[in-house]
Order: C-alpha cells, then structure tokens, then sequence
C-alpha cells in the first residue's frame, strides 16, 4: 500500500476550516503488521477511514496494489473498538451472515459453517458457537466481531483501538490471541491503538504522530524483535525497554 501527500481537515461551524492530518506519506510492505500511535485527537482514526476508503483524504492518494481506494471493499477489513453483533443470531450465525453477503464465493450452507467456526476456534470460541451475543462477555463478543473481520478474508485489516473496550486482563489475554492470530494469518494488519505495550508485541513497524493541527508522521520505527514473540522475552531484553521508554516519552512530548 502506498500512501502519498494525504492531507485531511473538517470544516467546524464555527472556526471553519480545521486541519487534522498534515502531508502523509507511507510505503506499508504486504504481510507488515502497522501500529499508529500519537496523541489523542491527532488524527490516527482519520488516517484510517481513508486507508478504509470511509473518508476522501483532501490531497494525495492511497493506492492498494496499485489501485486508489476511493471507496470500501472487501479488500479492506475493519475492526473497530465496539462491535455490532445481531443480537438474535448465535455467534457462528453472526460469521456466517457476514460471509454470506460476500458476493466474491458462492458456497453451501455447509461450508459457510465450517468456515465460520475455522475462524471462531482461531480466537478460541469454538465453545461458544451458538451463544447469542447477550450470553457472551464483552472480551468474547470483540473476539466474534474479529473471527467475522477475518473470516472474510480482506488483504488488508484495518485495527481501529480494536481492544479498547476490555478490562486489563481480557486485553492482554486478546492481545496473545491477536499475535498468535498474525503469526498464523499472513496478511497486513494496521492498528490504531494508545497502548505502547501492545504496539511492541505485535508491531513490525511502529508509526509515531505528533500533536496537530496538520498532524504528521513524527518517527517511523522498526521494530527489531524476533518471532514468534514471548512477552517473556521481551521483558528480559534491555532493547525493549529502551524502545518501550521512547514511545512513551515521544507520546507525553518529552
Ligand atoms: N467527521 C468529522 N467531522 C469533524 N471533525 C472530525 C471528524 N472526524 C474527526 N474529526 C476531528 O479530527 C480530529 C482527529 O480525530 P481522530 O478521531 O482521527 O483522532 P485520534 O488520533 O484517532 O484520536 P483518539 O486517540 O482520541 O481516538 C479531532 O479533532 C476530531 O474532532
């Protein structure tokens, strides 16, 4: 994917024109796992409705594999912090209604079940297949609307604060299940998100913005650590610190 010369601002009743994104530009690799992070209100959610083709960037282009995005598609898979479940259907029916209105594959009842509960044993909701969403935790309900976002398959997942919503012990338990899911699921994944930790264990490369108005890209950091990752590990390595204490000083300004 490649981002050139985007800029993005809104236009607010009273103070007229506000720019919010400055000029962007980004090559992301295919298969690279993309963390933004800044401070609140910089632009990082913008950024991603444009990559979703859900906003017009004002200048520039984003193009995916070689084609603008201009508008959604299917190529273009959208995680966000809440999920939208049908509340009468079970969690395997939530998959399957989203599969079916994938024109891309004609396949049988059968297979479009079979292929729903593949994704939910890949968050560990095998279990809970026929759970409507009421009967499910909130950590359990994220991971259905993951299962669904990555049952359809799209080159590249779009993560909007996907863990946002959850309790500190159910975030860091999703966040093994998200790692383990990239390692397993080769695609391109960007994140949004304002947890540090979470960008270092699952990042290949770590986008730092800086405050705005005409917020831009302020470091673009590779993350060095090998995989499979351990959080372990990562704790035992002075790197990570290091790392860990110059995003958090990047985020608060130091
Ligand atoms: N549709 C819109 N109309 C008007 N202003 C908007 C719109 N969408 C976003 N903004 C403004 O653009 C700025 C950036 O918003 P955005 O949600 O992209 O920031 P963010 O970095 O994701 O914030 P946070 O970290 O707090 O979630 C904010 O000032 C916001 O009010």
């Amino acid at each position: 994917m490649k981002i050139e010369g985007i800029t993005k601002g809104f236009n607010d009743r009273k103070k007229g024109f506000q720019p919010v994104v400055g000029t962007t530009d980004v090559d992301i690799h295919e298969g690279e796992f993309i963390t933004i992070i800044g401070p609140s209100g910089c632009g990082k959610s913008t950024i991603l409705k444009m990559i979703a083709g859900l906003e017009s960037a004002d200048e520039g282009t984003i193009r995916l594999a070689g084609r603008p995005i201009d508008a959604p598609s299917r190529e273009l898979g959208i995680v966000f912090q809440q999920h939208v479940l049908l509340p009468w259907m079970s969690a395997r029916q939530n998959v399957i209604f989203a599969l079916e209105t994938d024109p891309r594959t004609k396949r049988s009842k059968q297979e479009l079940a079979s292929l729903a509960d593949e994704y939910l044993d890949l968050v560990n909701l095998s279990h809970a297949a026929d759970r409507r969403p009421h009967q499910l935790s909130g950590g359990m309900q994220q991971r259905v609307g993951i299962a669904r976002a990555f049952a359809l398959e799209p080159q590249v997942m779009l993560l909007d604060e996907p863990l946002g919503a959850l309790d500190a012990l159910t975030r860091h338990e999703l966040q093994l299940q998200l790692l383990d899911l990239c390692e397993k699921q080769k695609r391109t994944f960007i994140m949004v998100t304002h947890d540090v930790d979470e960008a270092l264990l699952l990042s290949d490369r770590i986008l730092v913005m800086g405050a705005g108005p005409s917020a831009r890209i302020v470091h673009d950091i590779s993350v060095p650590f090998s995989r499979p990752r351990e959080v372990e590990n990562l704790d035992q390595d002075p790197a990570y610190h290091e790392l860990r204490h110059f995003l958090l000083n990047s985020l608060t300004g130091h």
